[in-house]
């Protein structure tokens, strides 16, 4: 049997990673969706182990020194981390399987899996990022701020990926990342 493929999904905070996700997730039933580990406190709604493993800095740092993370970053003072087996179980088991995360920590999953498909989500403009970001009402005014300076550094990364998706209406960008899915499928392995 082949194994799955691994994609990697990023963008800056508020482009609609999230939201893209959850749609696809509807669509593709057998995509696989890596929940993460993170020190950041849990928003309303969100639930340990279906949108993330929240972690105390002590129980990420082991998790780092036990080598249980694919990869790690900081990103706006909290630490964020894939679970290294259950990606690589997945793969193995021939599911594909995608990670929602920022450019530090796709650029050293890019090391580790070079055969991987990296997709860079963008917003159609960086005002109507920062619309977003606020319309979402999860962050104060200095974690927007912060967001969106991070955000111009991530686009500036962009090159490092394979493709790059506008995230201008959900269901649109939803058919991209689909076209992008059966296009790495049909691709003849070289
Ligand atoms: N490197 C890395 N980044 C992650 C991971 N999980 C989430 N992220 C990224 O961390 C950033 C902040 O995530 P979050 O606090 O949930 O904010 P949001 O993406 O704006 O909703 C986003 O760019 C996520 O894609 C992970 O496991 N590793
Ligand atoms: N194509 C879109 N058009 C308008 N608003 C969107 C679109 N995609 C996402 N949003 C909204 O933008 C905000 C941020 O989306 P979210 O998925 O939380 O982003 P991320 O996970 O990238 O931080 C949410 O309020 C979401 O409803």
């Amino acid at each position: 049997m082949s194994k799955g493929i691994l994609f990697v999904l990023s963008g800056p905070s508020g482009v609609g990673k999230g939201t893209v996700c959850s749609a696809l997730r509807g669509k593709l039933p057998d995509l696989v969706y890596s929940v993460s580990a993170t020190t950041r406190s849990p928003r309303q709604g969100e639930v340990n182990g279906v949108n993330y493993f929240f972690k105390t800095r002590d129980q990420f740092l082991d998790m780092m020194q036990n080598d249980q993370l694919l990869e790690y970053a900081e990103y706006v003072g909290n630490y964020y981390g894939t679970p290294r087996d259950f990606v690589e179980k997945t793969l193995e088991s021939g599911n594909d399987i995608i990670l929602e995360i920022e450019v530090q920590g796709a650029l050293q999953v890019k090391q580790k899996f070079p055969e991987g498909v990296f997709i860079f989500l963008l917003p159609p403009s960086l005002d109507e990022l920062k619309d977003r970001i606020i319309g979402r009402g999860t962050e104060n005014q200095a974690t927007i701020d912060h967001r969106m300076t991070v955000a111009v550094d991530e686009i500036n990364l962009m090159q490092h990926y394979d493709y790059a998706v506008v995230n201008d209406q959900i269901d649109c960008a939803c058919k991209r990342i689909e076209s992008i899915i059966i296009a790495e499928h049909c691709k003849i392995k070289k």
